[in-house]
């Protein structure tokens, strides 16, 4: 397994606090179903005291304890349903095998609290070298998802898997109404930055860092935003002065980048279901100096049909299975259900059948997800093209893989409406 640097060196000493603290967003994510990025944002909150160390520690074993936590629990000879005392041998054994997981040189010591007494880490070493034998353990994931996986995605499942355990690196995109790259790399200083071929408005950081409290990101002048996710408003082809529908806007994270690229001339419709982030949508463009954006939100059919052949250019970003960004939302593979892909697959196929009436003849669409199954995507695509060939013309269609380019995985279809 490759060598992963950790912030929080292992001869750091552990604190009690912190761990308990852990312990806490482990149970508020696993027993109370909350996301691991909502609870990690408000532990820190609420622990405002702590330094950027304690902070990094709290964030870093929550995220990777979520990631592991199949083979966690399965090398602490523990199942479901757990106890709070089970947490604190879950955290033992993560300590324990964390050195040879990721072939750390420094092994901690369990310090010598009455939580761990009576733990016999040579128990959970033979456990833990058992469970690396079944790839659903090694990899921890769910065994229907691995059984998805596979067989959807065939000899490329293994790799891709692999390089969604790993952690992903923070890649702003550089806002280009309010600044430009160097003025960005600049900032973070020499050598601390690096650019992404192929992705123009990527800045990779060479070292993890709260970016949001700088100056800078207060002014407007970069978004956090994974270079997968950045090559989907390009692909979009947008010209100033045009007007775009992003249809499943969200919180806007692509909404934005197009604003950028139309160079704050033209219109951009933001709809969503949530009207809650739309509002984000609305602070953040306030942020980034856009002004070309309107919020719409959908209450039924009939909004999408008030904007019939209104778009020149139309994005679907469509609710996915999120399987493209498990590096950043490690706890969403425990979340997810069967039923819930059957699900998001007839929504998505609804989106992509009802929203393309709003696109212009001669417009174009983007359909694009964060996920890495065919099935929510190239076939989805396939089987609009084939259904519907006498009206739309599929232009062009590109993948990123998580293991060959290191973005997260996203996929996007370009469809031109004749
Ligand atoms: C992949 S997310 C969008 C992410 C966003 N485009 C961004 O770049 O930050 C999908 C969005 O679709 C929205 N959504 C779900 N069902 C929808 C529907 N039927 N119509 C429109 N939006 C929907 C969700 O609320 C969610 O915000």
């Amino acid at each position: 397994m490759k060598k992963v640097k950790y912030i929080n060196a292992i001869r750091l000493k552990l604190h009690k606090v912190l761990v308990e603290a852990v312990l806490t967003g482990l149970q508020e994510i696993f027993v109370l179903n909350k996301q691991a990025d909502k609870v990690v944002e408000q532990l820190l909150k609420s622990n405002k005291k702590w330094g950027a160390r304690d902070r990094a520690f709290l964030a870093e074993n929550i995220y990777e304890m979520c990631r592991w936590w199949r083979l966690i629990n399965f090398s602490a000879g523990i199942s479901e349903p757990l106890d709070s005392t089970d947490y604190w041998t879950l955290f033992a054994t993560w300590l324990t095998i964390k050195p040879l997981h990721f072939s750390l040189e420094n092994n901690q010591d369990l310090p010598q609290w009455a939580e761990f007494e009576g733990m016999d880490l040579e128990d959970i070493l033979k456990r833990y070298r058992e469970g690396l034998e079944t790839r659903s353990i090694a990899e921890s994931i769910p065994d229907w998802l691995d059984e998805t996986g596979a067989s959807e995605l065939g000899d490329n499942w293994d790799t891709e898997l692999m390089a969604l355990n790993k952690q992903a690196p923070v890649v702003l995109r550089v806002n280009t109404l309010k600044t430009d790259i160097a003025t960005v790399s600049s900032i973070f200083g020499p050598d601390e930055t690096g650019l992404i071929p192929g992705v123009p408005h990527a800045v990779v950081l060479k070292k993890r860092q709260n970016v949001f409290s700088r100056d800078s990101f207060k002014m407007g002048y970069f978004e956090v935003q994974d270079a997968g996710s950045q090559l989907i408003a390009p692909y979009l082809d947008v010209h100033p002065g045009q007007t775009v529908i992003d249809a499943c806007a969200g919180a806007g994270g692509k909404t934005l980048h197009i604003a950028s690229l139309l160079e704050n001339r033209g219109k951009i419709v933001a709809m969503d279901l949530d009207l809650r982030k739309l509002h984000e949508l609305e602070r953040r463009a306030k942020r980034n100096g856009v002004t070309c954006i309107k919020t719409d939100v959908i209450h039924s059919e009939k909004d999408i049909r008030a904007l019939k052949e209104t778009a020149d250019r139309l994005l679907l970003d469509v609710p996915c299975s999120g399987l493209g960004v498990l590096r950043r939302n490690p706890d969403s593979k425990w979340k997810l259900k069967p039923s819930f892909l059957d699900a998001i697959r007839k929504t998505q196929w609804q989106i992509l059948t009802g929203y393309s009436a709003m696109v212009k003849p001669g417009g174009k669409m983007v359909y694009a997800t964060c996920s890495i199954l065919p099935s929510e995507s190239e076939e989805q695509v396939k089987r609009f093209v084939l259904e519907r060939g006498h009206q739309w013309r599929l232009v062009s269609e590109q993948r990123t893989s998580v293991a060959r380019d290191g973005f997260d995985g996203f996929y996007m279809a370009l469809l031109e409406k004749q």
